[in-house]
C-alpha cells in the first residue's frame, strides 16, 4: 500500500514540489522522496510536508467530558424523487466519521425513503415546501457545517431554495461544502459563493469543466491540471476547490495539494457523496481546531486532504473484499476501519 502526497505552490516561475511517500498507512512516518523548491517558499513547503499529521491534529479526542452534538451537527441539503442514495451516503458517512448528528433536508417524496435506509439520520421533508428556506434556516444556528447538493436534482424551485440556504449559511459564517447539483447552481451563478472562503467545492470531472468554463471563459487545459484548479480557486476568490479524479487536486488558490492515495479501479456511483459527507465533518473539526493545530495552514485544505484520503482508503478496502461487485454501501461499511488505519494508528 503506497500513497503519494504532492504539494505545489501557485508560483509557476518557481514551482515548489514535494512528494512524500507514505507506506503502510504510516503517514506520520512519511519519508520525502523528492523535493525541489524555491528559496522564498521554503518555509511553506516544510509546513505542508506533514499534512497528514495535521489531519490527525484536528480530530477531537474521544473523552467522557463531551456532550452529544459537540463533535458535529452536519446538515445535508439534497434528496429528491430521483436521487435518495446520494444524500443518504453523505449523511451516513458524516456520522460514521464521527459527527454526532446528521440532518438531511430533502423533498417530501424522498424523506420516507431516506429515513427507511437508516434510523440514525434526522430527515426533514421540507425542501419542496413553500416555506423551505425558513424551515432550514431554523436549524442553521445548530449546524456546524452544511453540504449542499448531493441528490438535489435540477428542479428550478429546489435550486432557488438551495440558493437561499447558501445565502443564509453565509450570513452565519457556516462552512459550506458544495457538491453535485449544488455545483450546477454555482456554475450558473458563481457570485453566489465567490469570495466566501469558508466554502469548499468538490467537483468531479464534468462539474469541474462546467465551473471552469463559467469562470475562466476557456475550456480546461488538459495539459495543466494544477494550473486549472489553481486558477479556478483564484477566480472564485480563493475558496477551496477539490478536483476529484485519478488524483485529487486540492487548491485554495495559493497551493495545490495532490492526493493519490491508493483506491481502486472501481468507479461505481456514490463515492463522491462519501467524500462530501466526510468533508462536512472534517471541515468543521479543522475550522474549530484553530491555527495552532493546523500549523497555520488553511484548515479547509487540511480537511479536504483528509476526506480525499479517507474516501480512497474506503474504496481500496471495499474493493479488496468485493472486487467488481463493490458498491458505495460497501465503502460506507469501511469508514470506521479506514479512519482508524489512516488517522488513529
Ligand atoms: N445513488 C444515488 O442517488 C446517486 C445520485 N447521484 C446524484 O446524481 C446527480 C447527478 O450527478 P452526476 O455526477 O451524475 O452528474 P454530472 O455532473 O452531470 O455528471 C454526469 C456525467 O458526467 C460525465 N462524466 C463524469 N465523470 C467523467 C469523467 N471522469 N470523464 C468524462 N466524463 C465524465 C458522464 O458523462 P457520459 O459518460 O454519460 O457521457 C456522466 O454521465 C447528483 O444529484 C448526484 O448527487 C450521484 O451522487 C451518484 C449516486
Ligand atoms: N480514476 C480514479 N482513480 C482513483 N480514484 C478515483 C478516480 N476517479 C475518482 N476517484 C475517487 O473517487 C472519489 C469520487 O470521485 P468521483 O469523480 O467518482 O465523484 P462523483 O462523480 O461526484 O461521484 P458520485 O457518483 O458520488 O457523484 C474521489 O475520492 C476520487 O478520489
Ligand atoms: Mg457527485
Amino acid at each position: 500500500m503506497v500513497g503519494l502526497i504532492c504539494i505545489f505552490t501557485s508560483n509557476f516561475a518557481s514551482e515548489i514540489s514535494s512528494c512524500i511517500l507514505a507506506k503502510n498507512y504510516g503517514f506520520c512516518n512519511a519519508c520525502i522522496i523528492e523535493r525541489s523548491f524555491s528559496l522564498h517558499r521554503n518555509h511553506t513547503l516544510k509546513d505542508m510536508e506533514n499534512i497528514f499529521q495535521l489531519v490527525r491534529n484536528v480530530i477531537p479526542p474521544l473523552t467522557g467530558k463531551r456532550h452529544k452534538g459537540q463533535d458535529g451537527r452536519i446538515g445535508i441539503v439534497g434528496g429528491c424523487r430521483e436521487y435518495t442514495g446520494a444524500p443518504y451516503f453523505a449523511a451516513i458517512t458524516a456520522l460514521k466519521v464521527g459527527a454526532d448528528l446528521s440532518h438531511v433536508f430533502c423533498t417530501k417524496d424522498a424523506a420516507t425513503v431516506i429515513k427507511s435506509y437508516s434510523p440514525e439520520l434526522i430527515v426533514h421533508p421540507v425542501l419542496d415546501s413553500p416555506n423551505a428556506v425558513h424551515e432550514v434556516d431554523k436549524w442553521l444556528p445548530r449546524l456546524h457545517s452544511v453540504v449542499i447538493g448531493p441528490g438535489l436534482g435540477r428542479d428550478e424551485a429546489l435550486l432557488e431554495n438551495a440558493k437561499a440556504i447558501i445565502e443564509k449559511s453565509k450570513l452565519k459564517g457556516i462552512p459550506i461544502i458544495i457538491d453535485a447539483d449544488g455545483l450546477w447552481l454555482i456554475s450558473q451563478q458563481p457570485s453566489l459563493i465567490q469570495g466566501y472562503q469558508r466554502a469548499i467545492l468538490t467537483p468531479n470531472y464534468m462539474e469541474f469543466s462546467r465551473l471552469y468554463e463559467a469562470m475562466l471563459r476557456d475550456p480546461v487545459d488538459s495539459s495543466d491540471h494544477h494550473g486549472c484548479v489553481l486558477r479556478l480557486s483564484q477566480a472564485l476568490g480563493n475558496l477551496t476547490v477539490v478536483q476529484k479524479g485519478e488524483r485529487d487536486l486540492i487548491s485554495d488558490g495559493e497551493k495545490v495539494l495532490v492526493c493519490s492515495h491508493e483506491g481502486s479501479s472501481r468507479r461505481c456511483g456514490g463515492q463522491g457523496d462519501l467524500l462530501s459527507g466526510s468533508l462536512g465533518v472534517l471541515a468543521h473539526w479543522a475550522f474549530l481546531a484553530g491555527a495552532e493545530k493546523t500549523n497555520g495552514q488553511n484548515p479547509f485544505l487540511v480537511a479536504a486532504f483528509g476526506a480525499c484520503s479517507l474516501t480512497r482508503q474506503c474504496n481500496n478496502q471495499a474493493f479488496q473484499k468485493f472486487g467488481r461487485s463493490m458498491t458505495a454501501s460497501d465503502m460506507v461499511s469501511e469508514v470506521g476501519t479506514a479512519f482508524s488505519k489512516l488517522f488513529e494508528t
